[in-house]
């Protein structure tokens, strides 16, 4: 057995390190709007710094802040919080950033990427640790206004005040994290497990799966449609049994059919072969080559993540998905 995680829950926190502080939140998109809004419904003082005016400018207007440019929003902050995309951090910290920072002022992130691979490298008198919910920015967002929250990992980098967790903490907790749990790490596990996690099963490997069933349906002659509900639709609902009973909730909620065929074919599609890609993934994001990789990719103007958005709005799973959207609507549960 490995060590046993420190996690720390809401009743153990307090906000105190954050009262009175100046936060600016760099950037409103996916996470920057829940960050802002859930820090601002727990009472703290929180200003949106933005490059220029347009869609996130607007969004953060529409929900009652007075956004400020980048660079203003950092020069009265103690707290400077990163939610901007991970390529674009380190021109904002050079451009803004950097010539403003005051002795003692905090830097913050949700991932541990531009501190990990040292994009960003901050001088040793100031703060710098992360909170890194494990969830999508609306869902942070959505749990927060429900009453529950998102579980985060919270790591602190360095330590000039020798406040640093605690503030991490603080936020943890102003985001709704401790409501489930904000457990311990280090920046570097966080950003290895993370990028792991969204390449080989959460984004890049659930998104494959699903494709690869649904399209030999197809391929064999079955309906799309039938297809769809099969390899894509119906996936929610077992993923959802899995996060509310886990393996032997769902393993419990389908037919002896389903288990006898899962145990046994599941095994042969997803083999060793898989878990030694899953090990490469992992190496080339522990050797930092991934990370090479995509700054490299990022500075050519993002030509294969272009294409992949492209490849994925015209594949037959989105149009047929386009045409079953009205029913699958109509069958959500009400309340
Ligand atoms: N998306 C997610 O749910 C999660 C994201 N994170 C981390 O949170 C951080 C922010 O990621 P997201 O919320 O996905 O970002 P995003 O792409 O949704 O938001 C980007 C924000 O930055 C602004 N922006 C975009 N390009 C810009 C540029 N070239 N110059 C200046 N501003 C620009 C946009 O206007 C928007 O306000 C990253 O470190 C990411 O790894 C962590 C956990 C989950
Ligand atoms: C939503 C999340 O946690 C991801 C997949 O790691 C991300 O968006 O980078
Ligand atoms: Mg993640
Ligand atoms: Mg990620």
């Amino acid at each position: 057995m490995s060590r046993i995680a420190k996690i720390y829950v809401d009743s153990e926190v307090r906000l105190d390190p954050l009262k009175g502080k100046k936060i600016a939140v760099l950037g409103y998109g996916s996470q920057g709007r829940a960050w802002a809004l859930n820090l601002r419904d727990s009472g703290l003082d929180v200003t949106v710094g933005l490059e220029r005016e347009g869609k996130s400018w607007q969004q953060a207007q529409a929900d009652g802040f007075h956004p400020k440019k980048t660079e203003d929003a950092v020069k009265g902050a103690d707290v400077v919080i990163f939610l901007v995309p991970d390529m674009v951090q380190r021109f904002i910290y050079r451009e803004h950033v950097q010539p403003n920072l005051k002795p003692g002022m905090d830097l913050v992130f949700a991932h541990g990427f531009n501190i990990h691979y040292r994009l960003i490298e901050p001088p040793q008198n100031v703060d710098v640790y992360m909170v890194a919910p494990k969830g999508p920015g609306p869902i942070v967002r959505d749990f927060f206004v429900k009453g529950g929250g998102v579980p985060v990992l919270v790591a602190v980098h360095q330590n000039y005040s020798g406040r640093a967790m605690e503030k991490a903490l603080a936020i943890a907790k102003a985001l709704g994290g401790t409501r489930a749990g904000a457990i311990e790490t280090t920046f570097k596990e966080e950003t290895e497990t993370d990028l792991v996690g969204e390449q080989t099963i959460l984004v890049g490997g659930v998104m494959e799966l699903m494709k690869a069933a649904f399209e030999t349906l197809v391929e064999l002659g079955y309906q799309p449609e039938v297809a769809y509900f099969e390899a894509i639709n119906e996936l929610k609902m077992i993923v959802d049994l899995i996060y509310e009973k886990g393996f032997t909730g769902m393993l419990n909620a389908v037919s002896d059919t389903a288990k006898y065929g899962g145990f046994t074919v599941g095994k042969r599609v997803i083999n060793e072969e898989t878990r030694k890609r899953i090990r490469e993934a992992a190496e080339r994001v522990r050797s930092g080559k991934f990370a090479e990789e995509w700054i490299e990719e990022y500075g050519r103007g993002s030509p294969t993540l272009k294409k992949g958005m492209e490849e994925a709005e015209k594949s037959l799973e989105e149009q047929v998905g386009r045409r079953l959207k009205e029913i699958i609507e109509r069958g959500k549960p009400k309340s």
